[in-house]
């Protein structure tokens, strides 16, 4: 099984994988995979193009069934896919608004200014989603990650069309994220750098 432990933190497991195995198509994809995430831990998954990244972290997310093994989950999950979750339709408050809305209780109008402000969608709140960039409504599905209370986060490509400024921002909020007691698992096809960064290479799963 390929195995990643966790910080040595005293504080108890945020998820837990044991074993797990995953189909497509009728074909297996990886197998025997499990980890430990803990409070404060960040987990790069690594590996090949179609090794199972995102099929992990959906598994993880509990969006699909594992083919075998067990997931314990101890604490709320955000999961953020390559699609955003973003309707067309909507404005920029609105979708916000409504995302938050899916997993609790829907933020303060300040407060949600003043993330939105953070992400430098600011005066954009009643500009229509479909009219934003790729990187800009990359910056409004993590502004709803950080409005929510999920200890977990589970971000597929986060870095993904985010220009230089917004990724050194993303670095901060999950390091903030961390230091109040929230993990993260995130894929990247490029460099990640966070403190005590840990990695889970799925190659080694590879069926
Ligand atoms: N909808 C689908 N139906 C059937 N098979 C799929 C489907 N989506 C993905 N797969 C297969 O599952 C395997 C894992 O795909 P996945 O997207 O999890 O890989 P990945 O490691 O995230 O890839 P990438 O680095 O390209 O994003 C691949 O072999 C892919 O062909």
């Amino acid at each position: 099984m390929t195995w990643v432990t966790g910080l040595t933190s005293d504080d108890a497991d945020l998820l837990t994988a044991t074993d797990l195995g995953c189909r497509r198509g009728g074909r297996r994809v990886f197998s025997g995979v499990g980890l430990r995430l803990r409070a404060g831990q960040a987990l790069w998954l690594r590996g090949a193009n179609g090794s199972g990244k995102t099929s992990l972290l959906r598994l993880l997310a509990g969006l699909a069934p594992a083919a075998s093994g067990r997931i314990d989950r101890q604490a709320p999950v955000a999961y953020l896919g390559h699609s955003n979750a973003l309707k067309d339709e909507l404005n920029v408050g609105e979708a916000l608004r409504f995302l938050c809305s899916l997993h609790g209780p829907v933020p303060e109008e300040a407060r949600l200014r003043a993330v939105l402000e953070r992400v430098g969608l600011g005066r954009r709140l009643a500009f229509p989603v479909r009219k934003l960039s790729q990187g800009q409504r990359r910056k409004l599905a993590l502004a709803r990650l950080w409005l929510g209370e999920a200890r977990i986060w589970l971000l597929d490509e986060p870095y993904d069309a985010l220009d230089r400024e917004a990724c050194a921002l993303l670095d901060q909020v999950l390091q903030d994220h961390r230091q109040a007691g929230g993990a993260v698992v995130l894929t990247s096809h490029q460099a990640v750098h966070l403190p005590g960064l840990e990695t889970l290479d799925l190659s080694a799963a590879v069926s």
